[in-house]
């Protein structure tokens, strides 16, 4: 007869070859504000986990009121024209004190600097907001492919939750409590995809292609701290993990702006043809103002402007970049 390991029970048997318990996972009832790329893919996501999803686009011209009755957990996936627009009327309209704010947008307020969780929370000061960010191309995770990504607050119950809400086998969710660095790694990148796509564009070789990503880094770590953001948080999934998805896919659509730009073709042509909304084009803009105003380094960000802006070519974007004084690696 085989000997029997010393903890070895008859109990113990049956307990091992019972399937593991799956956790209660409640039915939550979502509003899912903006029917694109993203607003659809969250959408899909919660579903697939059995909650109970209302979408709610300016495009479908039914009453937003209506779209808000129940809602726990209320994500607004709109580009940030829409946050800007709509932040203020559902102040006016009022919302459950109850129901969480998940800010899924990564753009600047062409008008003020400030960023969507900002705005929501000018608008709405007493709800519960948590920023949703990461290394997240819709149509890879539309695929079913696997993805992480972190969900953000103060208020850590409330980021929990929406962990919870989200979390699947396929898409895996972190918290953290950095709302404001979360959300500023998603939306500098943008910036930065613009550029990789340009030196891509150029054909300008891996050597380049990982120095800029790495002063781009920097750069964004000088930019997001002084604007509130911790610096280890610009070293995590919504940080670094979205710069390099960005900067490394053509799905990206900034990246794309970039690539398209470096064969000549003129920004207006350029967005015509995309697909969706590249946040970073009105982004630069912004950060221009910002760096210019507070004096902050950013050399990166700043030939992005110009070139957006029609005052430079790729190619002297190239040669000011690679022609700036000798410095220290800091
Ligand atoms: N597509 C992606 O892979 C990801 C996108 N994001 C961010 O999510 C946001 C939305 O991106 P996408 O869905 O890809 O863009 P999209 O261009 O596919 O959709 C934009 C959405 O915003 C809505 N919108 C625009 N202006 C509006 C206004 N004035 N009032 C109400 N709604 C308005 C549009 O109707 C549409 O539903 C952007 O900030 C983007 O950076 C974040 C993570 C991943
Ligand atoms: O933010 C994104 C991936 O995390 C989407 O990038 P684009 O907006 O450049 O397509």
């Amino acid at each position: 007869m085989t000997a029997q390991p010393a903890n070895f029970s008859a109990e113990s048997v049956s307990a091992a070859s019972l399937p593991k318990p799956v956790p209660l996972r409640p039915t939550v009832n979502l509003t899912v504000l903006g029917a694109g790329a993203w607003g659809g893919t969250l959408a899909t996501l919660a579903e697939r986990n059995g909650h109970r999803v209302r979408r709610w686009s300016r495009r479908f011209h039914a009453p937003i009121e209506d779209s808000l009755i129940g809602a726990e957990i209320l994500v607004s996936a709109m580009s940030i024209k829409g946050v800007v627009e709509l932040a203020p009327r559902l102040g006016q309209i009022g919302i459950d004190p109850a129901t969480i704010l998940v800010s899924a947008t990564k753009g600047l307020d062409p008008e003020t600097g400030r960023t969507p969780t900002q705005l929501w929370r000018d608008a709405l000061p007493q709800q519960a907001i948590a920023v949703l960010s990461g290394p997240n191309l819709a149509k890879e995770i539309m695929q079913d492919l696997p993805a992480a990504t972190v969900v953000s607050s103060s208020d850590a119950a409330a980021a929990q939750f929406v962990q919870r809400v989200f979390a699947s086998e396929r898409f895996r969710v972190y918290t953290n409590t950095d709302p404001l660095g979360t959300e500023l790694g998603g939306t500098l990148k943008n910036v930065i995809a613009i550029a990789v796509g340009v030196c891509d564009g150029l054909k300008l070789g891996t050597n380049a292609k990982s120095a800029l990503i790495t002063r781009a880094l920097a750069e964004i770590i000088r930019v997001g701290t002084y604007l509130g953001g911790e610096t280890d948080t610009f070293f995590g999934l919504s940080g670094l993990g979205d710069l390099l998805a960005t900067c490394n896919s053509p799905l990206s659509r900034n990246y794309q702006v970039g690539y398209q730009l470096a064969q000549g073709l003129s920004l207006s042509r350029v967005l015509a043809d995309l697909e969706g909304t590249a946040e970073g084009v009105n982004t630069a803009n912004v950060l221009f103002d910002v760096a210019q105003r507070e004096q902050i380094p950013m050399p990166i960000a700043h030939q992005v402007y110009l070139l957006l802006n029609e005052q430079i070519t790729p190619q002297q974007a190239v040669e000011a970049l690679m022609e700036r004084d000798l410095k220290s690696e800091d």
